[in-house]
């Protein structure tokens, strides 16, 4: 299975159309693989959260449908990277109606998944101010062409709990796709939990962060794909860059036999 994760660098500045124009060419150029993933809310900017209230998408807003256009034409599963989504008469439980929302895409560019963040990230500020917590834990086979393993979606600050890729392996997770704003300030977390989750669940790890600076906070870059022994298969630097990557999708399966930590776990279900 042939990836590429698009490294995006931005700043401010750009409207949403000029960027959305220069994604869809960035995805465009990726004819060929099987699988393409773009970082966390790239079009609403990662920490220009006050610029979020007017950047707002639903999940078939005109965002959503350019990459769905440019999915179509190369005839490859697109992740969408996430989008600030307000769905129309949807209030969420804390009245806020704005999720941190990915969008999976399969080649004829229908939606085949959605994943709303779970984990906000601001410590009071940004995401848990002004966003809903997602509550769904989003596992699926991928489909053709990038099909033949069992992919968890999740965003950016969800990496630091372990718990939510459990719960995706305990749904049959053996690739996790990781859209990213994560700062350069703390880029060597990243680096290492990335790593952290492909050993200890035995799954491909695809971290696809953001480049350049914007909102005065410098993104780390440093995407990755990550096979499920630890190795790491291609890193990238910190600028735009895209990572093109072959992976093979029988060594989840291999090597989960070979060396079959998962079937040690102690702890009963109901306390996992
Ligand atoms: O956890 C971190 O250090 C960065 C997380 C983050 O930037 C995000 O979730 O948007």
């Amino acid at each position: 299975m042939r990836i590429a994760l698009i490294q995006l660098e931005y700043a401010d500045g750009e409207s949403v159309v000029d960027r959305t124009s220069r994604v869809v060419e960035l995805v465009r150029a990726q004819a060929g693989h099987d699988l393409v993933v773009l970082p966390e809310l790239w079009s609403a900017g990662g920490f220009d959260y006050r610029a979020w209230p007017e950047r707002t998408q639903t999940v078939d807003g005109p965002v959503v449908a350019a990459v769905a256009q440019a999915a179509r034409e190369i005839g490859a599963v697109v992740h969408a990277g996430s989008i600030a989504e307000a769905p129309v008469d949807e209030p969420g439980p804390e009245g806020r109606g704005l999720w941190n929302t990915s969008v999976l895409l399969d080649p004829a560019g229908e939606r085949v998944a959605r994943y709303r963040k779970v984990h906000r990230f601001g410590f009071g500020n940004g995401e848990p101010r002004l966003m809903e917590a997602g509550e769904d834990v989003v596992v699926l086979d991928l489909p053709a062409p990038a099909d033949g393993l069992r992919a968890g979606l999740s965003t950016c600050y969800d990496l630091r709990f372990p718990e939510l890729y459990r719960a995706q392996v305990d749904q049959g997770a053996e690739l996790f796709v990781i859209p990213a704003a994560w700062p350069a300030a703390r880029v060597e977390a990243w680096r290492l939990l990335l790593r952290a989750r492909a050993i200890e669940d035995q799954c491909f790890v695809l971290g696809c962060n953001t480049a350049g600076t914007h909102a005065r906070t410098q993104m780390g870059g440093r995407s990755a794909v990550i096979d499920p022994r630890g190795e790491v298969l291609a890193e990238a630097g910190t600028g735009q860059e895209v990572l093109s990557v072959e992976i093979d999708p029988a060594l989840v399966a291999d090597f989960r036999e070979q060396f079959p930590v998962l079937a040690d776990r102690r702890l009963p279900p109901a306390k996992r």
